[in-house]
């Protein structure tokens, strides 16, 4: 087999200016520009073999994890990629516990924000290597080569290899062919960004609701009566019998979460999302036994820093959805031993993707949950927020609110290199002629 050597890490800093219209606003991000730390993987004598891997990031906060990118790289230059995915898991444990670099983590925060940009990147790489979107280079490895790519450091109390390698599914052709034609469920939090006039909000929903979605999420948290003007203006909109779920971006204390949801209780929200601190496990179970009587559920994960925090979650009966993020855990390797505890528990997961770049990723996981692991799409959705498809060299597809299983080799992460000339900061032609 001929070398697959790591010639370069490659990091750039790109940002796309979202807070001017207010795309993105929650309770907690008012001013979001939607950014990532853009990784792409160079091999030695291959111009066109390449990895791209992404983790996104908003605005000031990118240029911390391109920092942090910066110092892994010199852990992953020179390195053969059939090594790395022999022996993924070894692999990823080498960068994430790096003895100096460690103490900056451990494996949480801006360090595995990195982390994630290069394992992604590797994915991509080894999927386009294949010559196979993501999804199906999942679906394709033996039980054993998948599950051998986690590392199952602090969750073997839980969840072991052997359990893993019997849960995965036999082939199943029907199932894949369904996910590219009808694809899998997505919802939109479009309707809801927080700084959006009811105006838009309004026209927003007539043209999801034309687009087939059934599925809506709405932002939350600053004002109670607002909050209650805007939850009617969706549900009118809506309808009594489409899904409507609420978002408060951490904004509350955990008695605060629970009255101030309760007075929304009216409009039937299928979850509250991030109802308080991502690490306050003992609290989101306390909310979500004191809304459990209403049938509100508790949804959290997209700041979830790890499958420690996860793994707690699930024991803590804390929530009813697992929010799993591509790029806030330590790329592919430690999502999918989410995705396995979570099956363990009975819990859903219904991936995050509102951000640059995350609906690229998630749906190849979502896509391979459904084809080799739970086969379900019961209470089961994918984020879909419609922002900045356009700079990505293979955008997703969603039809009739679902999302069409992708074609194109690789994991979806690639960014036009027009886009990057534009997007780039500080320099990219669109942040020099803003500052100038
Ligand atoms: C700043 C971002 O848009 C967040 O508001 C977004 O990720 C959100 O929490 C979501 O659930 O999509
Ligand atoms: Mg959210």
């Amino acid at each position: 087999m001929t070398a697959l050597r790591i010639e370069r890490v490659e990091v750039r800093d790109i940002r796309f200016p979202t807070s001017l219209e207010a795309h993105g606003s929650d309770a907690m991000h008012t001013d979001p520009d939607y950014s990532c730390a853009y990784v792409t993987i160079h091999i030695e004598n291959d111009s066109v073999l390449k990895g791209h891997g992404l983790a996104f990031t908003l605005g000031r906060g990118t240029e911390v994890v391109v920092q942090a990118v910066r110092s892994l790289a010199r852990l992953v230059e020179g390195e053969d990629c059939h090594e790395i995915w022999n022996d993924f898991a070894g692999f990823w444990r080498k960068i994430t516990s790096e003895s100096q670099m460690r103490w900056i983590g451990p494996e949480k925060g801006a360090i595995h924000l990195a982390v994630a940009a290069v394992v992604n990147a590797l994915w991509d790489l080894w999927a386009r290597h294949e010559n196979k979107p993501v999804w199906k280079l999942l679906v394709d490895l033996p039980p054993e080569k998948l599950v051998s790519t986690i590392d199952f450091r602090y969750i073997t109390d839980v969840i072991t290899p052997a359990e893993c390698i019997q849960m995965l599914k036999e082939h199943r052709p029907e199932a894949e062919s369904e996910m590219k034609t009808t694809g899998f469920p997505a919802y939109t939090t479009q309707v809801g960004w927080l700084g959006y006039s009811d105006d838009t909000v309004n026209s927003l929903c007539k043209e999801f609701l034309n687009d087939g979605f059934t599925s809506f999420k709405v932002k939350v948290g600053q004002n109670l009566e607002d909050d209650k003007k805007r939850l009617k203006l969706v549900r009118d909109a809506i309808g009594p019998d489409h899904n409507l779920m609420i978002d408060a971006n951490q904004r509350w204390d955990v008695e605060e979460a629970i009255q101030w949801v309760t007075e929304l209780q009216e409009f039937k929200p299928l979850w509250i999302e991030e109802p308080t601190s991502p690490d306050d496990i003992l609290g989101h179970a306390t909310i979500a036994k004191a809304l459990k009587p209403l049938d509100i559920g508790v949804a959290t994960g997209e700041m979830c820093q790890n499958r420690v925090i996860f793994k707690q979650l699930l024991q803590a009966n804390a929530i009813s959805f697992c929010q799993i993020d591509s790029c806030r855990m330590g790329g592919i390797n430690e999502v999918i031993a989410v995705y396995f505890m979570a099956k363990k528990f009975g819990i859903p997961v219904c991936p995050h993707a509102g951000g640059v770049g995350l609906c690229e990723m998630v749906q190849h996981l979502q896509i391979w949950d459904y084809i080799s692991l739970t086969g379900e799409k019961q209470n089961r959705m994918i984020e879909w927020v419609d922002h900045l498809h356009e700079h990505f060299t293979s955008p997703p597809k969603v039809r009739r609110g679902h999302y069409i299983a992708p074609k194109d080799p690789g994991y979806s992460t690639e960014i036009k290199i027009r886009s990057i000339e534009t997007y780039e900061f500080p320099d990219g032609k669109y942040w020099s002629s803003v500052q100038n």
